[in-house]
């Protein structure tokens, strides 16, 4: 017979609870299952009062009398289940009668032995006590599976199982409020793109559970999908889970919110790479940020300039107003150069009173002559302190890239050079770190002051090109062109300082004036007689994006009572395709006030006829690039045919620009364009000739018809 104790080493005896009132009886049974091989310690007791006090322990088996002076076997039956349901329980009876014995087995007894006949008990019990462990693992089992549901619903992690093909199996509570779904509805609707944004449930399904599938876990940080819209951040794990052939049978996943860590780290991350006082970015971020600047300035063959800049005087500050009022202008300074730096380019404070500005994406180095025009703007106004002004000034050292150095230690250490040099030749300068960029920056400097100080002085006059209709000669607009009378150079071309207007934002004030003078002249000429004649000015892209355009033409047009289809606008095809969505409305807003709109340059840019069909346009200037050869290049007198013809079917006026011979002016009026600008008609002249000019050919007409 076997043993039912688990160890083999050390058997313990079994524990019998015998209920008998026949002492004799008892002590034939303890025999006969000694005899029979069984080690066991026994007790007998034969009233209610002392089983409920003896099943406080435990036993392994009960034995029980079924009918007794004092305690019914039935009872015992009763309060042992209430006790311990698995402990196997059998009457050992002279009595029990076949009816009683089914009743009694159905109320939990296990089994009945006739006690004049023991044959069966020795099995009996070896049976017994086997089922009863089996019962109790189960039980065990049972109640650690509801254990464990309990705590599945109660944990604040989402755990769900899933299918391989990622569709679910069961998602405890906390994964049902994430996701929205109710506490009874069924989760294998449900799928992995449910509870995960889009490519986070691709993630899932590719890396993490090939990688489950392969080497049983796989554990990474991904976000759950909110109910409203958000993403939570969590750690997760996925666990595959094999059957007995080693197939994953399904997987299991527990993710848990780290939402809390990661604002904890974002804030350190910030702390490390920020500025305290100013909020700025410090030296660690900034190199960061070289390295981008440097990666897009490698790629498009662009120059970075290295700014470093001490507050001149800091010192004073501090020594007069305290250290409080010290930081608070720290914070003034470091909030104003943000503002007027782009988005792009990066102000961190490199310690004390002085920061460092990484701008990139220069198309050449003098473009740096940009950012230093910005700060003096910036801090052209007083920074406040305590109702205190205090008028900031620096001193720049500049290193550019790749000309200066190629790392962001060598350029911040020549530029820091260079600020000492700024420095020692007094406050607010700046020098080059290489002396041949002092010199033309100085130029340019102060050209762009002396352009200033033109247009203050009125040193701005406007020549006037003819614009000629080439099926019969007569004279049908006109075309303003700035120059800048000069005091020492002379007449000065508008190629030489409209970029510099246009670097400076001069372009504003100087574009608005263009446009007055034009309007201006437009209106002597109808006091003179002159009607019909359109005068067109050029808008460069600056005007053209700003935001007080329409206002500035709608105010010319009133004062000056000029009929709005009398005004020509001639607006570079780049500019229109550096952002044709907004430009077509800026377009719109021109059409709608009755003024024209010419196409210049065309032909130069990247545009092509058929995207020019969405803008609201009047005419098209072909490029003069392109006239100047149709006589002898057969590709470009392609081109401008072809232009000609598209254009017209667009519905548009069609200019040649720079006609300079006879030849080109025939070619084009034989391909039927409308109208020809340039020396072979006539040189922008002064408003004095033109009138002169204008005249003349006006007698000429009258004298001919
Ligand atoms: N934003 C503004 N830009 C302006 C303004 N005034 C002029 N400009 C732009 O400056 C560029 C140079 O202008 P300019 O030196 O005046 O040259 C113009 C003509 O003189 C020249 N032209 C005309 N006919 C001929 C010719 O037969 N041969 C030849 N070689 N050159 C000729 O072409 C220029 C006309 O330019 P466009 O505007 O494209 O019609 C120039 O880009 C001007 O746009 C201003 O007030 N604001």
């Amino acid at each position: 017979m076997s043993k039912p104790q688990d160890s083999l080493a050390t058997p313990k005896p079994l524990r019998i609870l015998m209920i008998e009132d026949v002492e004799d009886d008892t002590l034939l049974l303890v025999d006969y299952l000694q005899s029979g091989g069984l080690v066991f310690d026994w007790e007998r007791i034969d009233t209610e009062r002392d089983m409920i006090v003896k099943l406080k322990e435990s036993w392994d088996i009960i034995f029980s009398d079924f009918s007794m002076p004092s305690f019914s076997g039935m009872r015992a039956l009763e309060i042992t289940r209430q006790h311990d349901p698995d402990v196997p329980f059998i009457f050992i009876s002279g009595t029990i009668g076949e009816e009683m014995a089914v009743e009694a087995m159905k109320r939990g007894a296990q089994d009945y032995v006739m006690k004049e006949n023991l044959v069966r008990l020795l099995p009996a019990v070896d049976r017994e006590l086997s089922d009863a462990q089996q019962r109790r693992r189960h039980r065990d089992a049972e109640k650690g599976r509801t254990q464990l549901a309990v705590i599945l619903e109660a944990t604040p992690d989402l755990v769900a199982i899933l299918e391989p093909s990622g569709q679910l199996r069961y998602l405890n509570g906390a994964g049902r409020r994430l996701i929205g779904l109710n506490p009874v509805e069924d989760a294998s609707h449900y799928f992995l793109r449910d509870l995960f944004p889009e490519n986070i449930a691709e993630r899932l399904l590719g890396e993490a559970f090939t990688m489950a599938c392969e080497q049983g876990v796989w554990h990474g940080e991904t976000a759950l999908r909110l109910v409203d819209g958000g993403e939570l951040p969590v750690s997760q794990v996925v666990l595959a889970h094999r059957d007995a052939a080693g197939d994953t049978e399904y997987l299991s996943t527990i993710a848990r919110d780290i939402s809390e860590r990661k604002r904890f780290e974002a804030k350190l991350q910030y702390e490390a790479t920020h500025d305290r006082l100013t909020g700025l970015p410090n030296r660690f971020f900034l190199v960061d940020r070289f390295k981008s600047a440097l990666e897009y300035a490698r790629r498009n063959q662009s120059h970075i300039a290295v700014l470093f800049l001490d507050i001149d005087n800091f010192k004073r500050v501090n020594d007069n107003l305290g250290h409080a009022a010290g930081d608070i202008l720290l914070g003034q300074v470091a909030h104003r150069l943000q503002g007027c730096l782009r988005s792009n380019d990066t102000v961190a404070r490199h310690g004390g009173d002085e920061f460092t500005i990484v701008a990139g994406d220069l198309s050449d180095p003098e473009k740096v002559l940009i950012v230093l025009h910005k700060l003096n703007e910036a801090f052209e106004r007083p920074v406040i302190v305590h109702s205190q002004e205090i008028y900031v000034t620096f001193s720049v050292g500049i290193a550019l890239y790749p000309h200066d150095g190629d790392g962001i230690e060598t350029l911040l250490r020549h530029s820091d050079i260079a600020m000492y040099r700024a420095k020692s030749a007094g406050s607010n300068q700046y020098r080059f770190y290489a002396s041949d960029m002092n010199i033309r920056g100085h130029e340019l400097l102060k050209m762009e002051a002396d352009l200033r100080y033109a247009l203050e002085h009125e040193q701005f006059i406007l020549h006037y090109q003819p614009q000629v209709d080439l099926s019969n000669g007569r004279i049908v607009g006109v075309e303003g062109l700035i120059r800048w009378q000069h005091p020492v150079r002379g007449l000065v071309s508008p190629a030489d300082f409209i970029p510099l207007l246009e670097n400076s934002s001069l372009i504003i004030p100087v574009g608005e004036w263009v446009l007055r003078e034009a309007c201006r002249l437009h209106r002597t000429w109808r006091e003179s007689g002159f009607d019909g004649v359109r005068l067109s000015v050029n808008v460069s892209a600056v005007q053209f994006n700003d935001g007080e355009l329409l206002d500035k033409v709608r105010r010319a047009l009133q004062e000056e009572e000029m009929p709005q289809q009398a005004l020509e606008l001639e607006i570079t095809e780049n500019i229109l395709m550096q952002d044709p969505v907004k430009a077509t409305e800026i377009l719109q807003s021109i059409h709608a006030l009755g003024v024209r709109v010419a196409i210049d340059d065309f032909g130069t840019g990247y545009s092509s006829l058929a995207y020019l069909k969405r803008f609201p346009l009047d005419a098209l200037k072909i490029d003069q690039a392109f006239v100047r050869d149709i006589i002898n290049s057969a590709s470009d007198a392609v081109i401008v045919e072809a232009s000609i013809s598209l254009a017209h079917k667009l519905g548009l006026e069609v200019v040649g620009e720079g006609v300079e011979t006879v030849e080109q002016f025939e070619f084009l009026r034989l391909q039927k364009c409308n109208l020809a600008q340039g020396y072979h008609l006539g040189r922008p002249i002064p408003e004095l000739q033109l009138s002169q000019w204008l005249a003349k050919k006006r007698q000429q007409h009258r004298t001919s018809s």
